[in-house]
């Protein structure tokens, strides 16, 4: 395994509370985006990472990751519990994630992808190790830089979908930028909003909206600030196959055409398909990896290990 190529979504307070932190940072450029991105030009406006938003930074004491990763994890460790009642849910993980790719993270129930994709999402905090994300290291962070953090540089997608039932389907995309009291660019919404097939479904609430809809709904929501990185908590299990391969197919294509990056958990062997690589987790520990996985090599892999993910 190489542990500095790595890979996870949330559902709790993912865009914080209303009020924006503002102390003194010094300006900078958000999102060096993906190499593999073109250069923003003509007003066209890309991805989160095309270097084209400056804005005021609050977030001090960070590290630059390198170029070719957009978080990275170090020894991480997570410990729930004390006495007999501990659990190891992360025991040393070191991980890079890259940059203008989608990483799932696949492993058993109860192996640690859940609590990954949190700590890396910096919704939890891990017991020992490091966090490096869009070039922040997270470890000292307060609450209110940790909420800024999570709401300008992350977006996140949830298997609930999550969505505010009375508001409609623009209201809720918005919502993250109106919250944070961001303009909303309206070239790229509208770029947003018809790559996922929802232009003639604004002005519908969420509950006259099929599941994948609805889930078209929170990926558009998760895409329309320009996160850094999109944290994925198994967005296609509420889904049937049909509606599962859209939202699926719509993250790959972000990711090949405005180079985003995706952190997504799974335990469905087709969507770990569509990633550019898959980790694979046993026991808290980070046991295996795949470039450029197919549903099949997935699933061939699977069978080649016991229940608790290990090779048997
Ligand atoms: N808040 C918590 N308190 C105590 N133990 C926890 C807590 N959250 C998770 N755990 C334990 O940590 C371990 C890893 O849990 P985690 O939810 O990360 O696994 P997972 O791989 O995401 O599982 P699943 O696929 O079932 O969602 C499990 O043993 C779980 O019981």
């Amino acid at each position: 395994m190489n542990p500095r190529r790595g890979g996870s979504c949330l559902g709790r307070n993912e865009f914080g509370p209303v009020r924006a932190v503002g102390t003194g940072g010094r300006d900078r450029v958000v999102g060096t985006g993906a190499p593999t991105r073109p250069p923003a030009s003509g007003g066209c406006s890309v991805l989160p990472c095309c270097a084209v938003v400056v804005q005021s930074k609050t977030i001090s004491g960070e590290n630059t990751v390198g170029t070719e990763a957009i978080a990275r994890a170090i020894d991480l460790q997570k410990i729930y519990g004390t006495g007999e009642a501990q659990v190891k849910a992360l025991r040393g993980v070191s991980v890079d994630f890259g940059r203008g790719e989608m990483t799932a993270i696949m492993g058993p129930s109860g192996s640690g992808k859940s609590t990954l994709m949190h700590c890396m999402a910096a919704l939890d905090r891990p017991t020992a190790g490091e966090i490096e994300i869009d070039g922040v290291q997270v470890r000292g962070l307060k609450d209110k830089a940790l909420t800024q953090l999570r709401r300008d540089r992350l977006g996140f997608i949830f298997q609930s979908f999550n969505l505010v039932p009375t508001l409609t389907a623009r209201e809720n995309i918005t919502l993250p930028l109106d919250i944070a009291g961001r303009k909303v660019d309206q070239e790229w919404f509208d770029r947003v909003v018809d790559t996922v097939g929802l232009r003639d479904r604004l002005k519908h609430r969420p509950t006259e909206l099929s599941g994948g809809q609805q889930q078209r709904v929170a990926c558009a929501r998760a895409l329309v600030s320009r996160p850094a990185i999109v944290f994925a908590d198994e967005p296609t299990g509420n889904l049937d196959s049909r509606a599962s391969a859209e939202i699926l197919s719509f993250l790959q294509n972000s990711v090949r055409e405005f180079g985003q990056s995706i952190v997504i958990v799974t335990h469905d062997p087709v969507a770990a398909g569509y990633a550019d690589r898959v980790l694979f987790l046993a026991d808290g520990e980070i046991v295996d990896e795949m470039a450029a996985p197919t549903a099949d090599k997935v699933l061939e892999r699977m069978r080649g290990f016991d229940a608790a993910g290990r090779r048997s």
